[in-house]
């Protein structure tokens, strides 16, 4: 990708800002403890997380990617999952390395605005951010239930370039799965995605995004302060 001048960036949060799969999968596991189900495990957890917590209670209810569940059992396990997650919603989690880093370089171009668009719950990604200590770093947050739509919708993506008074051609998303580069692609936005993060057991470069990388710290090859 040629070098790029956003003016915004949005930034994913699960599998891209932070490592959260230890507190999903074990919040995942004490809910199968509790409905004496077997336990999924975080490799399986892994391939899960992306599309909010409901589909995530969904899939580790019927340990597969596309399985409806059954609708009582689904409030039930839902309900629980929502209790013990809120109880261990960071305390396993950490930012990748490079965040802070790439954080930085993107706050030290004064015309860009930089914002968090993600799949997750507010109340969980409000607290999430504040305990890793991000949260301020942020001019906006869009959260999966902000709106009626959620990734790979490109709604979440064109209401924060709306709030934010930027073009979606002068936008880009940066993220880990496929949600990401299907909703910046239907928004008009660049997008770049990170090595490590999930996509649901697939390599993210299948999806083609503008550039891949393995740290936030190449941002600094790769944006140009407009
Ligand atoms: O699935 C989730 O809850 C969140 O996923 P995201 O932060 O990668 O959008
Ligand atoms: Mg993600």
């Amino acid at each position: 990708m040629a070098q790029f001048q956003p003016k915004l960036v949005l930034i994913d949060l699960d599998g891209t800002l932070v490592d959260s799969v230890p507190d999903l999968s074990y919040s995942v596991d004490q809910t199968m403890l509790a409905l004496g189900l077997p336990l999924r495990g975080e490799a399986a957890v892994r391939t899960w997380v992306g599309n909010g917590v409901q589909t995530l209670v969904e899939r580790a209810l019927t340990n597969t990617l596309d399985q409806p569940a059954d609708p009582a059992a689904f409030e039930q396990a839902l309900a629980i999952f929502m209790a013990i997650y809120a109880e261990n919603t960071s305390q396993r989690s950490r930012l990748y390395p490079g965040v802070v880093e790439g954080l930085d370089f993107l706050q030290s171009c004064k015309a860009l605005k930089v914002a968090c668009v993600t799949n997750k719950a507010a109340q969980f990604t409000h607290k999430l951010l504040r305990d890793l200590g991000i949260f301020e770093r942020f001019a906006l947050i869009v959260s999966g239930d902000t709106l009626s739509e959620k990734k790979p919708h490109p709604l979440p993506l064109l209401y924060a370039a709306e709030q934010l008074g930027v073009e979606p051609t002068d936008s880009l998303m940066l993220g880990d799965s496929k949600s990401d580069v299907k909703a910046a692609r239907a928004a008009g936005f660049k997008i770049i995605t990170v090595s490590y993060g999930y996509n649901h057991g697939e390599d993210i470069r299948d999806y083609h995004p503008d550039a891949v990388i393995d740290s936030f710290q190449e941002l600094t090859t790769l944006i140009q302060c407009a």
